[in-house]
């Protein structure tokens, strides 16, 4: 890296995509117009070099839309329409500018099909290592809200998409290297780890359902994540797991870690949730409509903050086990 300054003008959008834009990079910080029919939504995510991925696993392209596709994640378990993004990022020597360049190009193509706009960030060095942090803004209609709290007994519990494929395709890669001769299966799981698709349309379609719904996004695996919403819900989330999507490439030798990749692996990026029983089908039918699958995965019971594994003759706790960065 020859110079921040020129770093930060050659990573400068060209082109804007949202009018309520009024200030973007260049000055102390962004301006942007509000509205009030809408309400902001804003979250951050980190992705460090040896924790979130290494140059094995990801390449640099990968790493960059990655990075963004993660927080539009969380904007997509809010139900949010993403708008703007800002990143900051620490560059150790390793890193060379061909490589940066091509970070910056992952984003923005993964910003282009969400028309959104990279309006500020930081540029830092450090001695070993990369760390982006982006930082999303986006909207969703007033008072619309899909939280965590939200389950109430006698909902169903639901995912979108089909879960467990990030942790197998991970588990690849961290044995063979991105740059291995992988059959077309053993890629389909790679690719789940390497570029997962935020769920932003189906997080649309459930806002706009006007039904009353809990949301979270699996980052850290379904175990995890149900127990988030049993917590602040306190309720209890009775999953069957042989109603689980698995993800279709779970085959061969996969198949025997198939549920333990599903609950405790994460990184899928896919939504879960619960809704009252009776509209689930309605929902199921909307989302199926735009070609996204919606899976019913267990129900809502009375209980305090706690997640069950139904089996034939007995029920096992879930713990909140996953990925947790403080204890291995
Ligand atoms: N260092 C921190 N300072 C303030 N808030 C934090 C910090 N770390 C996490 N949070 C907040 O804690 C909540 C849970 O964070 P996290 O588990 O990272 O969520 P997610 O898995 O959805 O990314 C969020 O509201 C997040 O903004
Ligand atoms: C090299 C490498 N090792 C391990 C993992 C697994 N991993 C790292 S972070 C993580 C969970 C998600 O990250 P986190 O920072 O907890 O995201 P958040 O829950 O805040 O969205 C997982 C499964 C990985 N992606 N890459
Ligand atoms: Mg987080
Ligand atoms: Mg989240
Ligand atoms: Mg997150």
């Amino acid at each position: 890296m020859k110079d921040e300054f020129s770093f930060i003008s050659s990573i400068t959008p060209k082109q804007i995509h949202q009018p309520s834009l009024n200030v973007g990079i260049g000055d102390d910080a962004a301006i942007y117009s509000g509205s009030t029919q809408y309400d902001e939504v804003v979250c951050v995510d980190t992705m460090v070099e040896g924790v979130h991925f290494t140059k094995n696993t990801l390449s640099p392209y990968q790493i960059g839309k990655k990075a963004l596709a993660v927080n539009l994640s969380d904007l997509a378990a809010m139900g949010a329409i993403p708008h703007y993004f800002l990143v900051s990022i620490a560059i150790s020597p390793q890193w060379t500018e061909e490589e940066l360049e091509a970070v910056y190009k992952g984003m923005n193509d993964l910003a282009n099909k969400y028309q959104t706009d990279l309006i500020g960030g930081d540029t830092v060095s450090t001695k070993e290592g990369l760390v982006i942090t982006v930082t999303v803004i986006g909207r969703v209609e007033a008072r619309r809200r899909l939280l965590r709290s939200n389950a109430q007994i006698g909902d169903t519990v639901f995912l979108t998409g089909y879960v467990g494929g990030s942790a197998a395709g991970l588990a690849l890669l961290l044995e063979y290297g991105r740059k291995a001769d992988f059959s077309k299966e053993e890629e389909k799981l790679t690719l789940a780890h390497q570029e997962p698709q935020p769920q932003i349309e189906a997080g649309r379609i459930l806002a706009q359902s006007n039904f009353r719904l809990s949301l979270n996004d699996v980052s850290d695996g379904v175990a995890s994540e149900a127990n988030e919403i049993a917590e602040a819900s306190q309720v209890k989330l009775t999953i069957d797991p042989d109603k689980l999507p698995y993800h279709p490439f779970l085959n061969n030798g996969l198949v025997s870690k198939k549920l333990d990749f599903a609950l405790y692996g994460g990184e899928d990026f896919q939504l879960i949730g619960t809704v009252a029983s009776e509209h689930f089908e309605a929902l199921k039918k909307k989302c199926s409509e735009s070609d996204i699958l919606l899976t019913s995965i267990g129900e809502v019971n009375e209980g305090e903050g706690s997640v069950y594994l139904k089996r034939a003759d007995e029920q096992i706790k879930l713990l909140k086990k996953g990925y947790n960065h403080f204890s291995k």
